[in-house]
């Protein structure tokens, strides 16, 4: 179990026509603490890179995502223009109750705090609770293992649109939260993610360096984000 509060980029009427539709509007901010929106919005602006010229911003993902187009053999901009030329992103910011023992068994009851999935578009960086290890990713082998949080860094996750591009080079990596410390845990999940009505599909130099053949059909992102949300929050 867990709660959030989710941020998306907001979209303004009639942009990207029917796809759009349900992004449509303003984030609902709480008043509460007074300058949490400010707050967001600079963590935001700092890990999209997308501040105005006289505002310092580090680029972040931008930079990551850089450093992974050259990694696949690109140019630095391969991942850029039609595809994350202008991004779309995602913002969670994620509370993981203490676990409940009411059953009188000597099982913990919802201890998971956030069922295996894998993240839709591009690149994750998840910002997590010092001193509380909760964050499994599933290996190679198919063995969940522990992500512990080192200070100062993000857990960095490819999501489903980086292994679309990169014909499976990369992993959109299975991964989920099991909360069995006796404190709330609290992670912020932020969210690098293809132009909205990106049409996303294997890139030529990754179709190359597997074999010549694309193992991977096309998504249009906006249609993939909201499928999985609709699905995801089904009440
Ligand atoms: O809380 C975490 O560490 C991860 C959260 C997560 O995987 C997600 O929101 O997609
Ligand atoms: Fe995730």
């Amino acid at each position: 179990m867990h709660e959030a509060i989710d941020c998306y980029k907001e979209l303004e009427h009639g942009s990207y026509g029917e796809m759009g539709k349900p992004l449509v509007g303003p984030n609902l901010w709480p008043s509460n603490p007074r300058h949490f929106k400010v707050v967001m919005e600079r963590y935001i602006e700092l890990c999209t890179g997308m501040g105005f010229f006289w505002v310092i911003t580090t680029e972040l993902s931008k930079k990551i995502m850089r450093g992974i187009a050259l990694a696949l053999g690109g140019s630095f901009n391969e991942l850029e223009g039609n595809i994350a030329g202008d991004p779309f992103w995602v913002m969670r910011l994620i509370g993981y109750p203490v676990i409940s023992m009411e059953n009188n068994h000597d099982e913990p009851e919802n201890d998971v705090g956030c069922g295996a999935h894998t993240d839709y578009g591009l690149l994750t960086l998840v910002n997590q609770d010092e001193n509380i290890t909760a964050l499994q990713v599933r290996n190679h082998s198919g063995e969940w293992i522990w992500a512990p949080s080192i200070p100062g860094t993000f857990v960095c996750n490819i999501g489903d649109m980086l292994k679309i591009l990169s014909n499976g080079l990369y992993e959109s990596t299975l991964h989920r939260v099991i909360n069995r410390s006796p404190r709330y845990r609290v992670s912020v999940a932020y969210f690098y993610e293809p132009k909205y009505d990106a049409v996303i599909e294997p890139l030529d130099i990754c179709v190359e360096k597997t074999g010549g053949v694309k193992k991977l059909g096309q998504a249009v992102y906006g249609k993939h984000l909201v499928s999985k949300v609709t699905t995801n929050f089904g009440y």
